[in-house]
């Protein structure tokens, strides 16, 4: 059964406001300060600054238009996009997990420009992120804004919290997954989306 279309272009996500990159920037030269560090030194004097600018960049998402078209081709198998190249910054440490994301849907009424998904990884994951979360809101974001009959993603990620510090298990790669509609209940169809993303599952 085809499921209603949904109103369509659409903003995705919402707009965060503008960092305050001067504070940001005395914060930083704070906490430098207190770990010791000369912030006088010539190689760290625009250090503050850059850390600054670095983590404003790596939490502010691009804005765009999640535009989608009328399937009017009745095109009715799974659309995947593998491989999309993803950073992110764990909430726990603010250290970055980096990895690639495999997204897919089986069209319902609408179709999404392709571009949209590797857009929806990038601007989802520009934010303080578990990666349990950030694959499921890829999937709610295109569950809402396409009503397609199934959605499926996979990522897999590298921890820098957990390789360059802490447990330091290098090379350790977390991988997690967010199946509904029929990529979750249908055997035929999650197996092909596995298939499709180069996944066995
Ligand atoms: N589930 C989940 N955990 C994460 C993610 N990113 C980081 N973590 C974990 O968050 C946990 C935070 O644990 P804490 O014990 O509060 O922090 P910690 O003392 O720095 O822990 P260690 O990393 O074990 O040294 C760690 O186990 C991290 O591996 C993520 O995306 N998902
Ligand atoms: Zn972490």
């Amino acid at each position: 059964m085809r499921t209603p279309a949904p109103p369509a272009p659409r903003q995705a996500p919402a707009h965060a406001p503008e960092p305050d990159l001067a504070a940001a920037e005395r914060a930083v030269a704070d906490l430098l300060r207190a770990l010791r560090l000369d912030t006088e030194a010539p190689g760290l004097v625009g250090t503050p600054g850059r850390v600054a600018r670095a983590y404003a960049e790596l939490l502010t998402p691009q804005e765009f238009a999640f535009t989608t078209f009328p399937n009017d081709e009745g095109y009715d198998e799974l659309v995947v996009v593998s491989d999309i190249p993803f950073r992110s910054l764990c909430e726990h440490h603010l250290l970055p997990f980096v990895g690639t994301a495999h997204v897919g849907y089986l069209p319902g009424e609408r179709v999404v420009g392709l571009s949209k998904l590797a857009r929806a990884v990038e601007a989802l994951a520009s934010r303080p992120q578990v990666q349990e979360r950030l694959t499921c809101q890829v999937a709610d974001l295109l569950e809402e804004a396409l009503a397609p009959r199934g959605v499926g993603v996979v990522l897999e990620a590298d921890h820098s919290c957990m390789s360059l510090r802490g447990a330091r298990a290098v090379g350790a790669r977390t991988r997690t997954s967010a199946l509904r509609g029929l990529v979750r209940s249908d055997a035929r169809t999650r197996a092909e989306f596995f298939d499709l993303t180069g996944r066995t599952r």
